[in-house]
């Protein structure tokens, strides 16, 4: 096991280029289930919740070859193995199987998944997604059991905007009988993205992108070339460090227009955010950034994903946030992290209040989900001395290459080894 170490305090500068968006590619790998040919997904980030996906795929009978960042997947072969456990729960998106094989066989076991731990974050609606298409779906000491005698297009209402019950409806609906329409859709770019690969599947979506999707089934899907579209979070971390300790930094392979609440809360910290077609460009003023308020929202809203950076990034703002998760509300277990820095920071409810102005301190802390451990990087680099986080394999999950990526930019970064008592600590954590 391994810890981050960043020594503190060194400006950015330079190109830093976006990897391809986990939350895209962790849903259309298990899409490629559904077709009867071979499927190649390009530009896939090199992390380890890609890594566990491809193993699954294998598990199930396919044969599914990463190569660079490019993943072929033959799923001729592949069988209804019931995944009650084991890598399942290891991420989030294992829920996808479940849409994906419920379309493909009719039935599918998919154990209840794992990925980060924002509080409770529950797939009822999924369920009543499967229900509603003719599935019969029971929990079993801990799985999913789900089986259709066949799966019938319906109107499904959604109670929750959810990206993972939105996808998941699409995976299995493609291969419903007649017509399914998703109301009070999630609008996210990475649904577009996946609506985009069963498109080229031959499945038949409109309105990806919209509250209203309308798919009719068809009997069969073929394999298909996919390029995925580049991460907005991964971007947006970037967009965040830039923000902190950048000179001059280019952020390549973005779609700005992904990002533009970001973009907003960065200009009206005082900032300057300039954008082209595939590049976002952002010079800081160093320090005497301005305090903002902030509410994540559903996209086009200020993303979840990036609260916990971005708090980072508000405590050595002039003045007082407060930032409020609409989606997660107990959210902010890197709050505890960042206060053994020197931040000034409570939390109320589903908020926030970051008093700003403090200069961090690095110091031992641990990266206790994926973006916590974003935002501990973040604060690590704003910080006098050196950060040691532990729970890189968090990190792991969704930043490809970081310790690269950083070092080009001009960041003191390096991994080591967790000593002894270290090793200790987690295990008895
Ligand atoms: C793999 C992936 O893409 N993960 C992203 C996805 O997670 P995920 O798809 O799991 O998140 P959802 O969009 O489903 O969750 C949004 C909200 O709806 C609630 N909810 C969700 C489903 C459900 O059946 N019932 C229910 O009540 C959740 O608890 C949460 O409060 O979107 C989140 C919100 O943008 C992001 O933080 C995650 O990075
Ligand atoms: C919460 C996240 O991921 P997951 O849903 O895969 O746990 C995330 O990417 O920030």
């Amino acid at each position: 096991m391994e810890k981050l170490m960043i020594a503190g305090g060194h400006r950015l500068s330079g190109t830093v280029q976006v990897s391809g968006a986990k939350n895209s590619a962790v849903a259309l790998i298990p899409a490629a289930i559904l077709a009867d040919s071979t499927v190649t997904i390009d530009h896939l980030p090199n992390i380890s919740d890609v890594g566990i996906l491809r193993d699954l795929l294998e598990e199930i009978g396919g044969q599914a070859e990463l190569n660079g960042n490019t993943l072929t997947v033959n799923p001729q072969d592949m069988i209804a193995m019931p995944l009650p456990n084991g890598k399942v729960k290891k991420l989030r998106a294992s829920y996808y199987l479940m849409g994906a094989m419920l379309g493909r066989f009719k039935k599918a076991v998919i154990g209840l998944p794992g990925g980060c731990n924002l509080g409770p974050r529950p797939i009822d609606q999924h369920i009543k997604g499967f229900e509603a298409l003719g599935a019969k779906v029971t929990n079993e000491q801990g799985a999913i059991y789900l089986r259709a005698d066949e799966l019938k297009g319906a109107r499904i209402y959604l109670d929750v905007v959810s990206v993972g019950a939105t996808i998941n409806i699409m995976l299995a609906a493609v291969r419903a009988k007649g017509r399914t329409v998703i109301e009070n859709a999630a609008k996210e770019p990475e649904i577009i993205d996946v609506a985009t690969l069963l498109s080229s599947m031959g499945a038949k979506i409109k309105g990806a992108g919209t509250d209203v999707i309308r798919i009719d089934g068809v009997d069969e899907l073929s394999g298909c070339y996919h390029s995925i579209i580049p991460d907005r979070i991964e971007a947006g971390t970037y967009m965040i460090m830039a923000a902190a300790m950048g000179d001059e930094v280019v952020i390549d392979n973005v779609i700005s227009q992904h990002l533009e609440s970001l973009i907003a809360k960065l200009r009206e910290m005082g900032v300057k955010v300039e954008t082209n077609e595939d590049q976002v460009y952002i010079r800081s003023p160093r320090e005497g950034w301005t305090s903002v308020d902030l509410k994540t929202l559903v996209y086009p809203g200020f993303p979840t994903d990036l609260q916990q950076p971005f708090t980072s990034l508000l405590t050595n703002a002039e003045g007082s946030s407060i930032v409020t998760d609409t989606i997660y509300g107990a959210r902010f277990k890197h709050i505890d992290e960042l206060r053994r820095m020197g931040a000034n920071v409570k939390v109320e409810g589903r908020s926030a209040i970051i008093n700003g102005a403090v200069k961090l301190q690095g110091a031992k802390v641990r990266a206790t989900d994926l973006r916590a451990g974003a935002a501990l990087v973040v604060a690590g680099l704003m910080a006098e001395g050196v950060t040691e986080i532990s729970g890189l394999e968090h990190i792991d999950r969704g930043y490809e290459r970081l310790v690269e990526k950083l070092n080009n930019l001009g960041a003191r970064v390096w991994r080591e080894k967790l000593d002894q008592e270290e090793l200790k600590e987690v295990e008895s954590s």
